[in-house]
């Protein structure tokens, strides 16, 4: 199966996912609380010189690659679904987008310096997140960079609780979210990191996203 397994629902939501990040009171509010500021946060984060190759995936409609490319990287933007490419195009015409995922990354011979994701890295399993992360480390020199910020649970009794909370309050696309996608628990996503080559830091950005900033061995 194609690790882009989520692209019907992703090809359904893009014309209205501006509307979603930034609707205070939507279901979906305690995820994306403080959207602008943990993707400048993100992109601050990369601390890399102007020019410097930066590959983000799963860019969707192009929020944190504007982010990027107002810092000056030389950003190659990969994204699987048809209508978030269609989106992201719409407002940044030059970009480099290009159709991959995690996992079969449209790369050539670029000296990457950095890739660089948010809301995305979940949609692989853990194990899928892995071979990912291994995939990265190999493109990278000592010292490049994977900076992310996604869902990711302290604990299993975390996530069990905000599931419950999701169905109490009748959250049913949060809810489908929580139940059929792949949210990492701190511990495991470390230990995958580390498995990987990488040294990570974490850092809580609201409830439910965290930054995860690792440098390649
Ligand atoms: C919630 S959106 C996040 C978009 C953007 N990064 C942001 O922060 O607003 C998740 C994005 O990841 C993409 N995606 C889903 N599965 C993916 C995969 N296996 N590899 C790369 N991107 C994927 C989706 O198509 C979608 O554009």
């Amino acid at each position: 199966m194609s690790v882009a397994r989520f692209n019907e629902r992703f090809d359904q939501w893009a014309a209205t996912y501006d509307e979603t990040v930034t609707d205070p009171t939507g279901e979906y509010a305690e995820v994306f609380a403080g959207y602008s500021r943990i993707l400048a946060r993100v992109a601050d984060e990369v601390a890399l010189p102007p020019g410097s190759v930066v590959v983000e995936i799963g860019v969707g409609t192009g929020n944190l690659t504007r982010e990027l490319l107002a810092r000056g990287y030389r950003v190659i933007g990969v994204e699987p679904s048809r209508e978030m490419r269609q989106q992201a195009k719409r407002k940044l015409p030059d970009l480099d987008l290009r159709d991959g995922d995690f996992l079969h990354l449209p790369l050539s011979d670029e000296r990457v310096a950095a890739f660089v994701s948010t809301y995305a890295f979940h949609h692989l399993t853990d194990e899928e997140k892995e071979t990912a992360l291994t995939q990265m480390a190999a493109r990278l020199a000592p010292g490049g960079k994977v900076v992310f910020a996604d869902t990711v649970f302290a604990s299993e009794e975390e996530r069990q609780a905000c599931i419950e909370e999701a169905r109490r309050k009748g959250h049913v696309h949060l809810l489908r979210d929580l139940e059929t996608e792949f949210y990492p628990t701190l511990p495991v996503l470390e230990t995958l990191y580390r498995r990987a080559g990488f040294a990570v830091s974490f850092e809580r950005l609201n409830r439910y996203v965290w930054l995860s900033t690792a440098v390649r061995r």
